[in-house]
């Protein structure tokens, strides 16, 4: 049977307005090291990965000066308006290194949680037969939808199937790059990998994560995070 590769794609062009803050935030310091190091590096050092391909702004200025950038593992590309756009154009850059049936794992730069217990989960719980899946975590609040005028609360929603996504999302390479592609062509905003394949009439796996696979994305994200990468380094 043929070995399939395990690639990274780890989408690091965005700004980071929610932050405020005086760059994005993958740039921040968090015991020292940028935000961008630390994910890569956690992800990395698992030893489960052929390489890692990361869209950066086309602006940014500081990926140069990250211990990243002296890495042979990790490669770089230009992302692109949103999100989605950013993992297309990492995928596009690895046309050639992989084949369709190789598997590629996508993940936030603004997830440095990521515990390497969850990706080896999330690859063994993926069979090979499988089209792909992700980590996600049951709804655990009682979940509330505002009414019209944005202030009070119209209903209360039934969590019982609701489930927060997160990532490493991991997919076959060609149908990923597919399912991207098409969204992008018929305008269809997603957030995730998973979205992409929904919108072709898959079911991509649910494979329960860590809640602690935090994705920083406002200022008291940055201590919490850093209170839990203390945690995970000293189990
Ligand atoms: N055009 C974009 C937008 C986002 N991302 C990446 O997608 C991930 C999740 O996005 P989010 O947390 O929303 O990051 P930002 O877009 O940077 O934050 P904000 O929405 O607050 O501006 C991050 O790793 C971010 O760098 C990207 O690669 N390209
Ligand atoms: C991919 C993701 O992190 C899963 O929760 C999320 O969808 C990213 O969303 P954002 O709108 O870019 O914050």
């Amino acid at each position: 049977m043929t070995q399939r590769q395990y690639w990274l794609v780890v989408p690091a062009a965005g700004i980071g307005q929610r932050m405020q803050a005086d760059r994005p935030k993958q740039y921040l310091q968090l015991r020292q090291r940028y935000i961008l190091d630390i994910t890569l590096s956690r992800l990395l050092d698992t030893g489960l990965f052929a390489g890692a391909m990361v869209p950066l702004h086309p602006d940014d200025r500081w990926f140069v000066g990250s211990d990243s950038a002296s890495d042979a593992r990790i490669l770089t590309c230009t992302g692109g308006g949103d999100r989605s756009d950013s993992v297309l154009s990492g995928l596009d850059a690895l046309a050639g290194r992989l084949s369709d049936d190789d598997w590629v794992l996508v993940h936030d730069v603004a997830r440095p949680c990521v515990a390497a217990e969850d990706i080896r989960r999330l690859i063994v719980g993926l069979g090979e037969g499988d089209i792909g899946g992700l980590l996600a975590a049951p709804v655990s609040d009682t979940i509330k939808r505002q009414a019209a005028d944005a202030d009070s609360v119209s209903e209360t929603v039934d969590r019982r199937a609701l489930w927060r996504a997160f990532t490493p999302q991991q997919f076959r390479y060609g149908l990923l790059r597919t399912a991207l592609g098409r969204a992008r062509d018929r305008g269809v905003a997603v957030t995730d990998e998973s979205s992409a394949l929904e919108a072709m009439g898959y079911a991509p796996k649910l494979v329960r994560g860590r809640t602690d696979n935090i994705k920083i994305t406002v200022p008291e994200d940055l201590p919490l995070a850093g209170w839990i990468l203390d945690q995970l380094e000293h189990k």
